[in-house]
């Protein structure tokens, strides 16, 4: 009888599942809660064959939003029955370098670090909870965004602070979408015909959240989020990199409190802040159409991209390849080209028609024999949640 593995991806406003198959990799159901919280909310539950079951309402929480999912599954199929869950966990601090087996005392742990990702952890623990409550004595499994990056050197992870605050509240950077990193640099790598232990890669992952990471060897040494996932890369609602003295300023001439701060900073800055729109699709829909905010926000957007890249080819040293992946880095030719026009003395360089060829496989876009390749590679971060589940249960 075929075995599955139930991956659960709760994000801040959303839920993304998916039944995987263990031998086969076949992928029976897959689906989306999105819009949780706010009376617009939509389930789409895909099946392998047939069109999917849909279901709107409002899911005031991610646990409504959880039962709405088995719901799914009991009213369109298949048949739920998994041999494991896993989870995705945004935050694992220092704590956890590898996927774990969740029992009272990760989940304390991962309630521990909630102040670091308070739009990630207490989702991700009620998908836990909700998990264990509807499949009792089935393993449950976490696997965490920090724990590809906790292989980064003192000087990348280090901040320039104050000792106290490095030693006794735990300051530093973490880093995430280490899930989407291990995927991708793994396929780069064969993309390349090369051993992973071989290639220097940048991996751009472009989604609603959006990052840089230099990796070496297979190994991440250096990546722009931070202490939390608010550092580095324009984001869709994300401001990425500001000059940290904001604080004060806004605090000064505008009463805002370090907390205001920081929320217009992680829900109103980056593509939304600068175009009206987080969804990357839009903002191309009214830059086409004339808008200068769009445009200066996609000008914005491929700069600080390219200032990564740069920053991240000297930390390297040399580089075999740059890999986009993400919403935008798979399916945005025209974000690709602008991050990485005028590296050419680089040896990065984008091939028009390869980068504009309408594909959603694994491919390069550089051209062939260039030095370093550009890579467009789907991640897949279900699917890594399910290999690293399997392997940790033998
Ligand atoms: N064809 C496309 N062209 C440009 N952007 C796209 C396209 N498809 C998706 N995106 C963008 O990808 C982003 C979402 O990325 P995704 O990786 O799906 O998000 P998440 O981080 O939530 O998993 C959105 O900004 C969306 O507009
Ligand atoms: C950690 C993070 O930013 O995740 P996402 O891209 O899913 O928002
Ligand atoms: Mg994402």
């Amino acid at each position: 009888m075929a075995q599955h593995i139930l991956v659960l991806n709760t994000g801040s406003s959303s839920i993304k599942y998916e039944l995987i198959d263990t031998a086969s990799g076949a992928r029976p159901a897959r689906g989306l809660i999105e819009r949780i919280g706010d009376g617009a909310g939509l389930l789409t539950h895909h099946l392998a064959d047939g069109p999917p079951y849909e279901k709107k309402g409002h899911f005031a929480d991610h646990a409504q939003g959880l039962r709405a999912v088995l719901e799914a599954f009991r009213t369109a199929g298949p048949e739920l029955d998994p041999v494991a869950v896993g989870h995705r966990v945004v935050h694992g601090g220092t704590r956890f370098p590898a996927a774990v087996l969740v029992d009272e005392e990760v989940i304390a742990a991962v309630e521990e670090l909630a102040p670091l990702a308070p739009l990630h952890n207490p989702v991700n623990v009620t998908g836990i909870r909700v998990a264990q409550e509807a499949f009792p004595g089935v393993p449950q499994v976490a696997v965490f965004d920090t724990s590809f990056q906790l292989s980064l050197p003192p000087e990348a992870y280090t901040y320039a602070v104050p000792r106290e605050w490095r030693e006794r509240l735990g300051v530093r950077r973490f880093g995430f979408h280490g899930t989407s990193c291990a995927y991708v640099s793994r396929r780069a790598a064969a993309l390349l015909g090369r051993d992973p232990h071989e290639v220097n890669l940048i991996v751009l992952h472009l989604g609603n959240g959006a990052s840089a990471t230099a990796i070496e060897g297979g190994r991440s040494v250096d990546t722009s989020m931070g202490m939390t996932p608010l550092e580095g890369l324009v984001m869709g609602t994300r401001s990425g990199d500001v000059d940290p003295a904001l604080c004060g300023y806004l605090a000064r001439v505008a009463g805002l409190d370090a907390q205001d701060v920081e929320k217009a900073l992680g829900h109103g800055g980056g593509l939304l802040g600068l175009a009206g729109t987080g969804d990357m699709r839009e903002v191309r829909r009214r830059a086409a159409a004339g808008d200068a905010g769009a445009r200066l926000a996609l000008d914005v957007y491929c700069r600080r991209i390219r200032k990564y890249v740069g920053a991240y080819y000297a930390v390297l040293g040399r580089v075999d390849a740059v890999v986009f992946t993400g919403g935008v880095g798979e399916n945005d030719a025209a974000t690709r080209a602008a991050a990485l026009a005028g590296l050419d003395r680089l040896g990065i360089v984008v091939d028009q028609e390869r980068n504009e060829a309408a594909r959603d496989d694994e491919r390069a876009v550089s051209p062939p024999g260039a030095e370093v390749a550009v890579l467009v590679i789907p991640t897949d971060e279900e699917w890594e949640i399910a290999r690293q589940t399997l392997e940790l249960l033998g």
